[in-house]
């Protein structure tokens, strides 16, 4: 179970640092989970920074929006090391669309953690096809907490875990909305998978 951290233990000896991951299909509110946490975090005034891969430009340029148009300011970077020299004296770190990263995030978040940050990272943990979307799985393995969250199969209404891509291309990043994607359940992504 995810149990949110006091804001209290702000003394340097007391930060343990952790690693928080969300995670879930498209449409599932990953973001808007992310936000709800690094807004949390603002309120008790401590030192929070946000990053998103420079790949993704979907919505803005520099903010992390979520479908229902949420938002915060964050810093678009182009490699996970980055992070590491923008991160600074913040306490909290938060990390939108994790999947677009390298392996070299995995580096990067134990090093925050081990300092004493709180890390909290979204992602997508599959892609189009089903399949383990990577870092993720890793980033999973490390995190102290791990959420899931679950979409509306936009095809019968159940829970959806899947993001079923609409077009026929079979490259693993293809940046995209609701023209792009729907949420699926298990059975209405295998009948719909191309
Ligand atoms: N199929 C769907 N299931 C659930 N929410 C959806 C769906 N399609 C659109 N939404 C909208 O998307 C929002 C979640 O957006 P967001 O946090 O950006 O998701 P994610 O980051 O997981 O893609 C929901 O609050 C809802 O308004
Ligand atoms: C499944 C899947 C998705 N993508 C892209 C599509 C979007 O631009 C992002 C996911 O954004 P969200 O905040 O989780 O809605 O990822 C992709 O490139 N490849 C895929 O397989
Ligand atoms: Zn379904």
């Amino acid at each position: 179970m995810f149990i949110e951290p006091s804001p209290n233990t702000r003394r340097p000896a007391e930060r343990k640092g952790q690693i928080e991951v969300i995670c879930g299909s498209m449409f599932s509110g990953k973001t808007e989970e992310l936000i709800r946490r690094l807004h949390r975090a603002r309120i008790a005034k401590l030192k929070v920074e946000i990053f998103k891969p420079s790949i993704d430009k979907r919505y803005h340029e520099s903010d992390v929006v979520s479908h229902n148009e949420n938002s915060i300011r964050s810093t678009p970077v182009q490699f996970a090391g980055d992070i590491l020299l923008l991160a600074g004296n913040c306490e909290v770190v938060g990390i939108d669309e994790a999947q677009f990263f390298d392996f070299e995030l995995l580096r990067v978040v134990q090093l925050l953690a081990n300092q004493g940050k709180r890390v909290i990272l979204a992602g997508l943990d599959m892609d189009f096809e089903g399949k383990p979307f990577e870092p993720m799985p890793q980033l999973m393995a490390i995190a102290e907490y791990v959420t899931k969250v679950h979409a509306i199969c936009m095809k019968c209404g159940d829970l959806a875990a899947f993001s079923l891509r609409l077009s026929a291309s079979k490259d693993k990043v293809v940046l995209g909305e609701k023209e792009s994607y729907e949420a699926r359940c298990r059975k209405c992504f295998l009948e719909d998978k191309k």
